[in-house]
């Protein structure tokens, strides 16, 4: 029977460190992984010189439709994250519009990426005040897991979880089997401090990082485990910026808590000195941090006590990005694109992180964290979901498929370069002499939350 693909003379990063393989695919599945597959193929690639890397599966992006299109939208959204080597993607509640809060909101949401994701998609449901009812019925959805902001989320249609609402989310979370993740920084310490700068005038960059110093993330971070702990809920602390804040939630998982830590590309590439020099195209909450505690950051990713990476894509027009109040900027990282690349460049290259490593917290972890059957892994019988990769390429990042320019990667130099992505074996996205090129049928499927064949993370 031939193949359908073959990728030859590559070698495969798997859990187990990289290997000499050739990979064959049939009906979009992984069906052969060994030294010379002999079998007719439909198609061959030479991959020699090359490593082949799971696929992405990024599960914090805000990819904002339907409702609001024009600050991202699912068709340029997945083509930077398929540039970037990503296959599948876990959408935020917000900032979409209507959130997603109820089966309404999902099934438009499904819609939209069934008809304009190019990558495979699911779907976070939001936890907040108004729809603590709805929460069994997003479940039967099929969504990932469950969203809560502890502290204002940016936008009034989506308010931020107060301890009682968080608490009762955590507890119908544990009795539906899903995630539960926060956006953990307190909501008074941050609200005050923030009033107070801005009620004397102070109102640029320096004043909006001393706003949010890393303690008002750290108690949160407590907080949210302190409930997790209580309930017996899996929760998921995302983007956080500090090894101190990593530190919580691995001694909290070494006394039998369900949590598990991500942080995002930029608390990796960036320091708060670059924040003060690009300005609002660095603007997030949590902010930014200082040099020491990037490397601090690093040092926890490389000892394994960060579960996952997620780029934390949270685009939005020029006109929210400007302006002489560094508080009223909207917060948000344009970063779909260069999640491989920072971790490449800056943990491969620059401090020596395994490539095994890397595919765990960019894919396999995220796969099994949030129980997406075939994904996450180079093994037979999952997803030909993976990325061609020239780890030796040294390039400048200049084409950004994003829907805005405002991308502070823009003109940034890594090695390590994606040259194609595949998705249940179909190329999606190939980085070619006349440039880039990207598949315009091959659509997204959505994820709902199942069984990972490599059991729990
Ligand atoms: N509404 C948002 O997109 N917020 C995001 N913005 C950031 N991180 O600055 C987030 O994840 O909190
Ligand atoms: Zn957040
Ligand atoms: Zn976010």
């Amino acid at each position: 029977m031939a193949l359908d693909l073959l990728i030859r003379g590559g070698t495969l990063v798997t859990p187990h460190g990289p290997l000499q393989a050739d990979l064959g695919v049939e009906d979009g599945q992984i069906v052969s992984l060994a030294l010379d597959v002999f079998a007719p193929a439909r198609t061959e690639i030479d991959a020699t010189g090359l490593h082949v890397f799971p696929g992405v599966v990024d599960a914090h992006v805000h990819l904002n439709e339907p409702g609001r299109t024009h600050w991202e939208g699912f068709d340029t959204g997945t083509q930077a994250l398929a540039a970037g080597g990503a296959t599948s993607l876990l959408d935020m509640p917000l900032n979409s519009s209507p959130p997603l809060l109820n089966r309404a909101a999902f099934d438009a949401k499904r819609a939209a990426g069934e008809t304009h994701s190019r990558l495979d998609f699911g779907l976070w449901g939001g936890l907040t005040p108004l729809n603590l009812s709805e929460l069994d019925d997003l479940a039967a959805c099929g969504v990932i897991g469950f969203k809560a902001f502890m502290s204002h989320s940016g936008l009034d249609e989506f308010p931020a979880a107060d301890d009682a609402t968080l608490f009762d989310g955590l507890r119908a979370a544990r009795r539906l089997g899903l995630v539960v993740a926060t956006h953990a920084e307190s909501d008074g310490f941050t609200r005050t401090l923030s009033q107070v700068a801005r009620a004397h005038g102070r109102l640029g960059v320096r004043d909006y990082l001393d706003s949010r110093p890393p303690v008002t993330e750290a108690e949160a971070v407590g907080r949210a485990i302190l409930f997790a702990e209580e309930t017996g809920a899996a929760l998921h602390l995302v983007h956080l910026s500090t090894a101190r804040s990593v530190a919580l939630a691995a001694e909290a998982r070494a006394r039998g808590v369900d949590v598990t830590a991500e942080t995002c590309p930029h608390y990796l590439h960036w320091t708060a000195e670059d924040v003060e020099r690009v300005g609002a195209l660095l603007k997030c909450a949590p902010p930014i941090r200082d040099a020491g505690t990037r490397e601090a950051l690093w040092a926890a990713l490389k000892a394994g006590r960060i579960d996952t990476v997620g780029s934390d894509h949270s685009p939005a027009p020029h006109e929210l990005k400007t302006g002489d109040d560094f508080f009223a900027i909207w917060g948000g990282i344009s970063g779909a694109q260069s999640t491989l690349n920072v971790l490449l460049d800056g943990g491969y290259r620059a401090r020596g992180l395994p490539l095994e490593l890397i595919a765990a917290v960019s894919a396999l972890n995220p796969a099994r964290r949030f129980r997406l059957g075939g994904k996450g892994q180079l093994e037979v019988g999952l997803d030909a979901d993976f990325a061609l990769v020239d780890l030796n390429e040294t390039f400048q990042l200049t084409e950004l498929f994003d829907r805005h320019q405002g991308n502070p990667y823009r003109g940034q130099t890594f090695q390590g370069r994606v040259q194609a992505t595949y998705l249940r074996g179909q190329r999606v996205f190939a980085q070619t002499p006349t440039g880039a090129q990207f598949s315009d049928t091959v659509r997204g499927q959505l994820l709902t939350p199942g069984i990972h064949p490599t059991g729990e993370a």
